[in-house]
């Protein structure tokens, strides 16, 4: 069986690359960093390291890669593969969507037999906005045919891999634990079951669970400890005040989760705690501008922040320490950070106001906005 992966880099390498292979795939990486597409197909196999104090490594076999940039080689190996998966970040999706498009138009007229293409990217819904890519770029002949053949389950994935600092390029350490999540409604005849994945009748409480726990809690400790000078979120969450915040954090969204869709609550504290955990994790090291990256991504109403807290007004609840995430997530300021230089470009040419509204979706007279803008200003006064 065949699989095509676009993205070589942690995720993709440290959890992707590494289950399909074990479930037996052959994966060819689609990825533009050029060291990493010759190091993969020269060597055909790359070490992950479990990072757990034991040292456990795993080598990955039977993989290899080409370039991104040829749409003439991705559309080939698009066309011919039995699966498609992605973890390039959710911004990127509209770039690689013409080279899945052509291999999709030329597969239709090859064969009959079917195509999933699951985008593992933190997102709610990332396979369906992948599919809105491809599909604006193919003809209405192609897309009727390519509704019977191909398919989008959406999927959620966790497992905490930073970036890499090894003498070896290919090599990723990353955390013990992981969960890939798909949307089994959404699969179609003839889907081979992926060893590793857990397959669920409706995603949306999975998605919004592992969303609105690990990366909310995440981003918390990484603007917070961004904010107060930290390097790490390991020694972020060894702050006492910042680990008090995670978890505020958490119960806040946990409140809504459980109310939502009815997650038992004694569980979801357990959840909770493990992630917790996985944060400190003392095997890693993950810096903080990392789990910061995209600060603009990151405020969008459907993401981390902004979502489970329009949520929590709703059910009449008061999201605190989800506004006090989003103020420091409005400080982020780390200059190789493209999306942190045009937040604090907007903030100085346009004001405060106007990028809360711009970046959130809220609007001034929200029962929000001023208590983002009070937060702001009140780091203001602490922040640097
Ligand atoms: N690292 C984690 O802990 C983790 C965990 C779960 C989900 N994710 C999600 O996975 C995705 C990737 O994250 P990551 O940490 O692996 O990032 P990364 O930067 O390590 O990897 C992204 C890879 O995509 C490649 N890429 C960029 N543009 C491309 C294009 N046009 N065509 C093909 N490849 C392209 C990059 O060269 C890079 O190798 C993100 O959506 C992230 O939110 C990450
Ligand atoms: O990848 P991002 O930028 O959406 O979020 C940063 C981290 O929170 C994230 O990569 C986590 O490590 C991962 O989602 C754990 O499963």
């Amino acid at each position: 069986m065949r699989a095509v992966h676009f993205g070589a880099g942690n995720i993709g390498r440290g959890f992707i690359g590494l289950i399909l292979s074990r479930a037996g795939y052959e994966v060819c990486f689609v990825d533009v960093n050029e060291e990493l597409v010759s190091q993969l197909r020269e060597r055909g196999s790359y070490k992950v390291v479990l990072a757990d104090g034991t040292g456990h490594a795993e080598q990955v076999t039977g993989v290899t890669a080409i370039n991104g940039a040829d749409l003439e080689l991705v559309a080939q190996h698009v066309a011919e593969a039995d699966l498609v998966t992605t973890a390039v970040g959710v911004n990127i999706l509209k770039h690689i969507a013409a080279g899945i498009a052509e291999g999709i138009a030329r597969r239709v007229k090859q064969s009959k037999s079917s195509l999933h293409i699951i985008a593992c990217e933190n997102a709610i819904g990332g396979s369906s906005r992948l599919k809105e890519h491809v599909y604006g770029l193919l003809d209405e002949a192609t897309r009727q045919q390519a509704d019977r053949i191909v398919a989008f389950p959406d999927a959620a994935v966790d497992r905490i891999v930073p970036i890499q600092h090894h003498q070896d390029p290919l090599e990723v350490t990353v955390e013990p634990f992981y969960e890939w999540v798909v949307d089994r409604s959404a699969v179609l005849e003839g889907y081979h079951k992926i060893e590793g994945v857990h397959y669920v009748d409706r995603l949306e409480p999975y998605i919004e669970r592992k969303l609105f726990t690990v990366n909310t809690g995440h981003c918390c400790a990484a603007y917070a400890g961004y904010l107060r000078g930290y390097d790490t979120i390991q020694q972020a969450m060894a702050d006492q005040s910042i680990a008090g915040e995670v978890r505020l954090v958490l119960e806040e969204t946990g409140a809504v989760l459980v109310r939502r869709y009815g997650f038992d609550k004694q569980e979801h504290e357990q959840y909770i705690g493990k992630i917790l955990e996985r944060f400190r994790n003392p095997h890693l090291t993950d810096e903080t501008v990392r789990v910061a990256r995209s600060p603009i991504r990151k405020l969008s109403p459907e993401d981390r922040l902004v979502r489970p807290a329009l949520q929590a007004v709703e059910l009449g609840l008061e999201p605190i320490q989800l506004v006090k995430a989003m103020a420091s997530a409005l400080h982020f300021d780390y200059q190789d950070d493209p999306e942190a230089l045009e937040l604090q470009e907007t903030i100085q040419t346009q004001g405060i106001k106007q990028a809360i509204t711009r970046y959130t979706g809220i609007e001034a007279g929200q029962p929000l906005f001023a208590l983002i803008l009070d937060n702001y200003h009140h780091l203001n006064k602490g922040a640097h």
